[in-house]
């Protein structure tokens, strides 16, 4: 919850946008003293799609999160949610936005539905939050304390708070880290579930696999600015980054047939494996077609893709993960 928050109304003269932008940034900037924390950010987040603001330790994501949520004041640029100023219309953002912070704390001896009583007492037009903890997969921990529910449940808690107030927009800042990868699956398809049943998602995250599977756009951020900006696969393309496919064959490798293949750089074989390396959309399906065209046995197939972390490494010579060798 908010501490001092009260209750938020619409007030004559909201200058909502009624066009597909959930929030827009321009030239953003805030410092902790010397520290430029954000540098100068711009982008806009499209209504219903489930945004990823990725990058490393330090990068700035959260200061970003917090100025875009109206919990910090930003130092120069202009922010827009939900067509609102979050400086100046603070109560309204905060009544028709979600938010779960990256450290969250409840009382130890509070049931989960006690607070979900209290968080949605803070609302004017509060969701049902007991079919809200059915759709999370909570409907019978109602009577269970916080304290003794599993960590992915305990997540699951947290975004029920987020979603409390039926917001169009909902801010998740790493919200499974610490989780086991059954219960990252798990919060996945709940994050994905808010996403179509029409609230737009902005999450930050160091998991690159979680961007990658999750969002529907993402933005690289590092020392404070955003390095790129797009869907996954457009941002892999930018870097020219290759794919690889290898496999083992019985007879003769068909190195000219896959050579012949547009999107192939080169097809090699290396000590009983064919390698072949390409950046077509249709590398793959090429790949494929040309092995189910020759009689040879063909097995262990592998196919290994550039990810994120590819783009990082090419856009900042860094691994996005600190130690992480380059
Ligand atoms: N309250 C603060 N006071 C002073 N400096 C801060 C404060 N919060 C963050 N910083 C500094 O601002 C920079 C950006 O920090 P921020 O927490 O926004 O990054 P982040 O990308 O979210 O990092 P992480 O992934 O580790 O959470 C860092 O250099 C950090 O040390």
């Amino acid at each position: 919850m908010r501490p001092g928050e009260g209750k938020a109304c619409g007030a004559p003269g909201d200058e909502e946008r009624s066009d597909s932008v959930a929030v827009s940034c321009e030239n953003v900037v805030k410092h902790y003293g010397e520290v430029r924390a954000v540098d100068g950010v711009s982008f806009d987040v499209h209504r219903g799609e489930i945004f990823g603001i990725i990058g490393p330790n330090g990068a700035g994501k959260t200061t970003l999160l917090e100025c875009v949520e109206g919990l910090r004041t930003h130092d120069s640029g202009s922010i827009e949610v939900l067509g609102l100023d979050p400086q100046r219309r603070t109560r309204l953002v905060r009544e028709r936005t979600g938010v779960q912070l990256q450290t969250s704390a409840l009382p130890q001896r509070i049931k989960v539905g006690e607070a979900l009583d209290l968080f949605a007492a803070c609302y004017e037009r509060p969701a049902d939050w007991r079919d809200l903890l059915t759709r999370l997969g909570l409907g019978n921990k109602t009577g269970s304390y916080v304290e003794k529910l599993s960590g992915g449940q305990r997540q699951r808690v947290f975004i029920a708070f987020a979603l409390v107030n039926d917001p169009g927009l909902v801010f998740l800042d790493e919200l499974t880290t610490g989780l086991d990868p059954q219960a990252r699956l798990a919060i996945w398809d709940v994050i994905r579930d808010i996403r179509d049943g029409g609230t737009t998602v902005v999450l930050t995250t160091h998991f690159m696999e979680e961007a990658e599977r999750l969002c529907d756009r993402v933005a690289i951020v590092d020392h404070g600015r955003i390095v790129a900006l797009g869907t996954v696969p457009e941002l892999i393309a930018s870097t020219g980054a290759e794919s690889t496919m290898s496999f083992v064959v019985d007879g003769s490798p068909p190195l000219d047939r896959l050579h012949a293949l547009p999107g192939v750089s080169y097809a090699e074989h290396v000590e009983g494996r064919v390698i072949v390396h390409g950046t077509s959309a249709r590398f793959a399906q090429d790949v494929m077609g040309v092995l189910a065209g020759i009689d040879a046995r063909v097995h262990d197939l592998r196919s290994q893709q550039p990810s994120l972390e590819d783009v990082f490494l090419a856009l900042t010579g860094r691994r996005m993960r600190e130690g992480a060798p380059a």
